[in-house]
């Protein structure tokens, strides 16, 4: 599994010539990386005087935070299986007719499997920016960096979960199916794009440095 190796051993898998991990799975892990960083903001803040008002709503934060990332961890060996369902459709048989015709069949099935499961991992990284906005407006402010950092992981892993997608629907045959994912893909980065605003204002605020 991915999610056991060191971080110098995915990283190096990553740079090798093996199927996975690909695009996808590295946007799960750069979404669980951005939800790591949320959640320690929530420890930061939980059980402290100083912001007992926030408390209840911290609360309820990292629930939704851990869930998120629990799904993250899952969505990076998730994605490389999704992705090897292609490669292995693309060896089966392919002498006969009949053969060739479920080969292209099953190519279908699993790149639409791995567009789905990558849009899946685009919309939680979405989840993800949400939460880091949460976190920056009720978290620690010492921290406010990492809740900062939360967002803008999850805006890359967006992106790259995206392009993902797109690249799955670029080599599918079902225009339903295509313009189904294709208008999921669209709202989820127009809307990443509007937190991404708000993240980055909200960083122009909070953090001012004397010149
Ligand atoms: N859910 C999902 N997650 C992905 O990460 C994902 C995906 N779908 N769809 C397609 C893109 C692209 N991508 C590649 C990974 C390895 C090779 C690779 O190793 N290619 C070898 C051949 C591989 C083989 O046939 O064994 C080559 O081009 O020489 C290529 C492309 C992962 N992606």
């Amino acid at each position: 599994m991915l999610i056991n190796k060191s971080i110098t051993d995915f990283v190096d898998d990553l740079a090798s010539d093996s199927p996975m991990p690909g695009g996808g799975g590295v946007a799960a892990l750069a979404g669980a990386l951005g939800t790591g960083l949320g959640l320690m903001v929530c420890s930061l803040t939980e059980g402290k005087e100083k912001f007992k008002d926030a408390q209840g709503a911290i609360a309820k934060f990292k629930q939704e935070g851990m869930r998120l990332k629990e799904e993250l961890l899952r969505g990076i060996d998730g994605d490389g299986n999704s992705y090897l369902g292609i490669v292995n459709a693309y060896k089966l048989p392919k002498s006969t007719e009949t053969e060739c015709n479920s080969r292209k069949q099953a190519v279908q099935e699993a790149t639409k499997e791995a567009a789905r499961f990558s849009l899946s991992v685009g919309q939680n990284c979405l989840q993800v920016m949400k939460f880091a906005i949460d976190v920056i407006q009720y978290g620690n402010p010492n921290a406010v960096s990492e809740s900062f950092a939360c967002g803008l992981l999850a805006y890359a892993g967006i992106y790259s979960a995206l392009v993902t997608v797109e690249i799955n629907l670029a080599s599918i045959q079902d225009q339903r199916f295509v313009n189904e994912i294709l208008a999921i893909d669209i709202a989820v980065k127009e809307e990443a794009e509007v937190l991404k605003e708000k993240i980055t204002g909200e960083a122009a605020n909070r953090i001012v440095i004397a010149k």
